[in-house]
């Protein structure tokens, strides 16, 4: 147990850099949870969508806003008491370059600096004492459509990111860079230009606009010194544009490597060491980008390194971490445009009624697909609490309708040639799962009234943390499934929630703020009523024990 006075950090976006999201702390537990109360609030500008995760680090809390971000923010962990805030002058036409939301996940942290990637495709470093810029560099040309919303991965002297631009048919890439000087020092391809066994598997020309952008967070193994990244869908979204339609019996010419993939890459020169694709060629928009899971956990009774994923197409995957063989995938949310997936060849087994070909241009009611592009999960965060063994799920039960059209590529522009219809599970178009990875099971869940439930976070207290759209802020037993706290925003809460502790004292901490652009892919009623629910917010709520202790 931590005594008075000891200090924990929560410096990266997932805590530890294999997106865990647990915290060991357990002053905050299932018992002393009833005395959980407001410790300080602060408020934010701009008003907005807020996504990002605060960071921690030595008594300070760094923030990062939407719109740019706008700003940056360093408080005092314990008071709220603001110590800087940095206008990072990010020029504000990006907004036509983004497709899904004009938000910031968090800043990093490393050697002294705060790292923050922006919607002009910049990574800046800002000293972490006053603000001051250190230096910024250019990943990508944000009017070729590329954004960075995620913070980049801070490995020894390298900060490594990717970026946005599935939509828009960027050509995507991992970079490198020394942390002192913002020098590059690699930079990895998601769809090799130069490797014919990937450009053959895309028709035509059609590699050169493929998307796959890996505009998520990474994760990092230290043991392998492995870097891994998930990359988005291929673009455009109409597959027949780069690809033939499947054959008789499913086989799929062309897989469209490396989209809709899990990424390994060597972390010291960015080379990738394997690839698991969880959807050869992509029809329906399913990013293969959610975070990966870096964990230790019994596959047939032995201790097994692994990467976990509940990706988007529906499927919770769980692939050996040294050669990203898959060990297990079961579908975590109705899931219709695949039966199972073959663990031999590591290929899903499609149900060809929900693809769209050449001949099938039009998805109708009948041959609705599950879950929607939105995702059995979109970004928001899972956690994986090593002492129930569950992964917490924030997870959607949405269908849609799908109809291709013509696209051309178009620099800068949406490049998807597709439209759609949503619509939610009656009941729960909302659900944050507990899932067993070892029995390859629910454990339990939670119905939601809303979709896109908050990212979690895990403690050693037998807690699990999520918000949601209504405004809700709750605390779970992590081993029951039983609501034990909890508190009432202003706005929404899609943000992942994070814990500390200063002097003895653990903190819990979320940012609230509603979603808005989804909302609008959502479209339909449900967006409509989601818009309504949750009004523009921005503010930090920080909870500690009444007793302080
Ligand atoms: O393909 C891409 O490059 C890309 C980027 C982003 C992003 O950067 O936020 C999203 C998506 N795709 C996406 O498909 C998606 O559903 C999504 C939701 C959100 C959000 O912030 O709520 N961003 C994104």
């Amino acid at each position: 147990k931590k005594k008075v006075g000891e200090n924990t950090d929560w410096a990266y976006y997932g805590n530890d850099l294999g997106n865990m999201r647990y915290s060991a702390l357990d002053q905050i537990n299932d018992k002393s949870i009833k005395d959980l109360s407001v410790a300080w609030q602060k408020d934010l500008e701009p008003k907005e969508a807020y996504e990002c995760t605060p960071i921690v680090v030595g008594g300070t809390m760094y923030v990062t806003t939407p719109l740019g971000p706008k700003y940056v923010y360093a408080l005092n962990a314990k008071t709220g008491e603001e110590l800087w805030k940095v206008d990072l002058g990010v020029p504000q036409d990006y907004a036509k370059y983004a497709c899904c939301g004009l938000v910031n996940r968090a800043p990093s942290y490393g050697n002294g600096k705060v790292f923050v990637g922006r919607l002009d495709g910049k990574l800046t470093a800002l000293d972490a004492k006053t603000g001051k810029e250190v230096w910024t560099v250019t990943v990508i040309d944000y009017k070729s459509g590329a954004v960075i919303t995620s913070p980049p991965l801070v490995v020894g002297n390298k900060v490594v990111t990717g970026h946005g631009g599935g939509e828009y048919g960027t050509g995507s890439r991992i970079s490198a860079y020394d942390s002192e000087t913002g020098k590059e020092l690699w930079l990895s391809y998601t769809v090799p230009q130069d490797d014919k066994n990937v450009t053959d598997t895309w028709k035509g020309e059609s590699f050169k606009t493929g998307g796959s952008a890996p505009w998520l967070v990474g994760s990092y193994d230290k043991e392998t010194n492995t870097i891994f990244w998930g990359t988005s869908n291929p673009s455009p979204w109409n597959a027949t544009l780069r690809g033939d339609d499947p054959g008789k019996n499913g086989e799929i010419t062309h897989k469209n490597l490396y989209s809709s993939s899990t990424l390994a890459l060597d972390a010291e020169t960015g080379k990738i060491k394997w690839h698991y694709q969880k959807t050869p060629f992509d029809a329906w928009d399913y990013d293969g980008v959610n975070e990966k899971l870096l964990a230790t956990i019994k596959i047939n009774g032995v201790d097994t390194k692994v990467v976990m994923e509940a990706d988007r197409n529906g499927f919770f995957y769980v692939n050996n971490r040294a050669d990203g063989k898959l060990i297990s995938a079961d579908p975590y949310v109705k899931t219709t445009w695949a039966k199972s997936v073959d663990i031999a060849t590591g290929m899903p087994v499609e149900d060809p009624m929900f693809r769209t070909t050449t001949k099938v241009k039009e998805l109708t009611d009948k041959e609705r697909v599950w879950p929607s592009f939105v995702g059995g999960k979109n970004w928001e965060a899972t956690s994986f609490n090593p002492n129930t063994g569950l992964v917490y799920i924030p997870a959607n039960n949405l269908g849609m309708t799908f109809k291709i059209s013509d696209a051309t590529y178009d620099r800068g522009n949406f490049y998807l040639g597709a439209g759609w219809t949503m619509i939610g599970e009656e009941g729960k178009p909302g659900e944050f799962i507990a899932w067993d990875p070892v029995n390859r099971k629910k454990a339990w869940s939670v119905n939601l009234k809303y979709p896109m439930p908050g990212g979690s976070v895990t403690t050693k207290g037998n807690l699990v943390f999520f918000g949601d759209l209504t405004g809700m802020f709750y605390a779970y037993n992590a081993m029951t499934g039983d609501k034990v706290w909890e508190y009432k925003t202003e706005s929404g809460v899609v943000a992942a929630p994070m814990t500390y502790q200063i002097d003895g004292v653990q903190y819990v901490a979320v940012i609230e703020g509603r979603m808005n652009v989804m909302a609008g892919f959502i479209g339909g009623e449900l967006g409509e009523e989601i818009l309504k629910a949750t009004p523009a917010g921005g503010k930090v709520n920080v909870f500690a024990l009444k007793t302080g202790k």
